[in-house]
């Protein structure tokens, strides 16, 4: 049923904590929940916005406001790109070395972080699995040489020292809302079950509430804790598209490359097989790590077939 718009009620702040589709719910301060519709330039809410609504009956309200954001990610697929998550204090992307994890989704969560201005950190999950500190040092060179030192790492094991895990993401954690993400069989739900114990049952309430009684178990969802704790949670990282970035701004966000890209000999160099490529060079020399260009140019492909 379409809510009909009422006359002078007063408007009621809430927060945007569940997403679905071009279905979205919002708590406001004295925890109901509310399905909310945008309209205009409100048509799409993201998880963490702040918005002003006005009830139009049947816990339905139409969406009146958008505090301006703070920040804003966005996921994109080859056909258009959705608002995800905004207000973030931080990304935490959850890796483990069984299975192994995807360098490429790294890639794009640190480029979409990076230009959305939302800082990143790396959980890296069941220390059980590896063998001592070799490997540990191992994954860390590693991975900076994706991150060049800039994210901070963090390891654990959620499943083999529960205890310890906490006071550790306690305390990156606590009153900050953060977005989670991870690829699956890294241990996402044991994390986010282990920091929010009625996590199951918060997400049969928004599954029911976003889809009269359908369980809709693939949404964006907004979990909140002890100490002012606050989790986004989002399946279907794998289609994490970049779309919405333009090749400049792509370009940009490499910054390794783009410093050394200045010194090729051609302006629009592509660095693939042009000569006195300064990018190419810096590669032989080893003071640029290959898979980052490869995964630059991939990104490019894809904005390219989309905006063209
Ligand atoms: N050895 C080990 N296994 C773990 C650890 N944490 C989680 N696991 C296991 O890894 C598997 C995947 O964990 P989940 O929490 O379901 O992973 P997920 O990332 O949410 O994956 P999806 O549910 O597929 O999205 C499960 O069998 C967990 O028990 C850990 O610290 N050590
Ligand atoms: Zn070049």
């Amino acid at each position: 049923m379409k809510p009909e718009k009422h006359g002078k009620a007063a408007l009621i702040g809430a927060t945007v904590i569940a997403s679905y589709g071009r279905h979205s719910l919002a708590r406001s301060e004295d925890q109901t929940l509310w399905q909310v519709f945008g309209k205009g330039k409100r048509r799409e809410v993201a998880v963490g916005d702040r918005i002003l609504i006005q009830p139009s009956g049947d816990n339905q309200a139409w969406v009146e406001q958008i505090e301006a954001r703070r920040n804003l990610l966005y996921r994109s697929d080859a056909m258009r790109s959705k608002l995800f998550a905004s207000n973030l204090d931080q990304t935490i992307l959850v890796l483990a070395s069984s299975p192994p994890y995807s360098t490429e989704l790294l890639g794009r969560t640190l480029i979409a972080c990076q230009t959305a201005g939302v800082p990143l950190h790396i959980v890296f999950n069941k220390t059980d699995l590896l063998q001592g500190e070799n490997d540990r040092k191992d994954i860390e060179k590693r991975l900076h040489q994706w991150t060049h030192g800039e994210v901070p790492i963090h390891f654990l094991s959620v499943r083999t020292q529960a205890e310890q895990a906490k006071e550790l993401l306690q305390s990156l954690l606590k009153n900050k809302c953060s977005l989670i993400l991870g690829q699956s069989g890294m241990g996402k739900s044991t994390l986010l079950n282990l920091m929010i114990p009625h996590a199951v049952a918060a997400t049969n309430e928004v599954s029911i509430a976003l889809n009269a009684g359908k369980h809709t178990t693939t949404h964006t969802q907004m979990f909140e804790g002890e100490n002012g704790i606050r989790l986004i949670d989002s399946p279907g990282f794998q289609a994490f598209g970049l779309n919405h970035l333009s090749p400049d701004e792509l370009k940009d966000a490499f910054t390794d490359i783009a410093h050394q890209a200045m010194r090729c000999r051609f302006a629009n160099c592509q660095h693939k097989q042009e000569p006195q490529c300064a990018v190419k060079i810096a590669i032989e020399e080893g003071e640029l790590f290959a898979p980052r260009l490869q995964l630059m140019q991939l990104l490019l492909d894809e904005i390219q077939t989309t905006h063209y």
